[in-house]
């Protein structure tokens, strides 16, 4: 198993936010959470990563990630672990870029950062995970600033870096939710051809079941900090059990009396 999360627990100063949260995933699985705004779904994989805000922290449980305990990580080992090992995406990868930065050197200085690489080995290795994202004109890319690229090609980017040295773990906070639909559509095939090749395993978390449904192996819905259902997607989606579950299906848009998420 790559990833095992039991009985975890999380508060921000007294109050418990999230409660006997249970997660399992081997190596290439993806697993999708979804729920309501507030449910506790980016506490959960901030939690995972290590990157809860400050007054947040880990009141209960144990996350096994490669048969380590991360809870008991020190400093080094979160560092050496996150960005390499274990990686996120975030809703706009935009905000964590520097605006006054070009692409290419935020990108390079990123790779050597966390690698022996030298500048020209790392721009090789910048500019082959653009293009793997279906950039055009990496070169181009590389000369930008964020500011000069659309919605869509600085998530590529980000999801690019965050595929660089090939993660054991992806964790995507709404990924794809501030682009639109087709933009959307693109982004999440093109995470996925990756994350396939290079077997990583991914945690979605999304507000959009028909994303959930499209992309995960296993689903885990959340609401008010807890699970209420998880297992298979394929199984949830034909046979939800909980009534929340049904509810969140039965919002989805049909479309032509075809619901979007079969
Ligand atoms: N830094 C913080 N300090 C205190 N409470 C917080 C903090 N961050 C989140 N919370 C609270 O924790 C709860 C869960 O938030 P979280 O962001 O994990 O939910 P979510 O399901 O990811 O929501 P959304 O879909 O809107 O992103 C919410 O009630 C929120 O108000």
């Amino acid at each position: 198993m790559l990833l095992e999360v039991s009985d975890l627990s999380v508060s921000y100063g007294e109050r418990e936010i999230v409660r006997n949260v249970n997660v399992s995933l081997d190596e290439g699985e993806v697993l999708a959470i979804v729920g309501e705004s507030g449910s506790g779904k980016t506490t959960v994989i901030r939690a995972i990563l290590g990157c809860l805000p400050h007054e947040g922290r880990v009141s209960g449980g144990k996350i096994l990630f490669e048969g380590k305990n991360l809870l008991e990580n020190t400093t080094a080992e979160w560092c050496r672990l996150c960005g390499t090992k274990a990686t996120m995406v975030f809703q706009d990868s935009g905000s964590i870029l520097d605006p006054i930065a070009r692409i290419g050197s935020q990108f390079i200085e990123y790779i050597r950062e966390h690698s022996p690489l030298t500048k020209k080995e790392a721009a090789r290795a910048a500019e082959d995970m653009l293009r793997k994202m279906h950039l055009p004109n990496t070169e181009n890319i590389m000369n930008s600033y964020p500011f000069e690229l659309s919605g869509g090609m600085r998530q590529r980017v980000g999801v690019a870096m965050a595929m660089v040295f090939k993660p054991r773990l992806l964790l995507a906070d709404e990924p794809t939710s501030a682009l639109d639909v087709t933009t959307q559509a693109q982004v999440v095939k093109e995470m996925m051809e990756i994350c396939q090749q290079d077997k990583t395993a991914i945690i979605i978390v999304t507000h959009n079941i028909g994303v959930a449904a499209y992309m995960s192996d296993k689903l885990i819905v959340m609401q008010a900090g807890e699970i209420v259902e998880s297992g298979r997607t394929n199984e949830i989606i034909a046979r939800p059990q909980s009534v929340y579950t049904k509810e969140l299906l039965d919002a989805v848009p049909q479309v032509g009396g075809k619901s979007y998420v079969s």
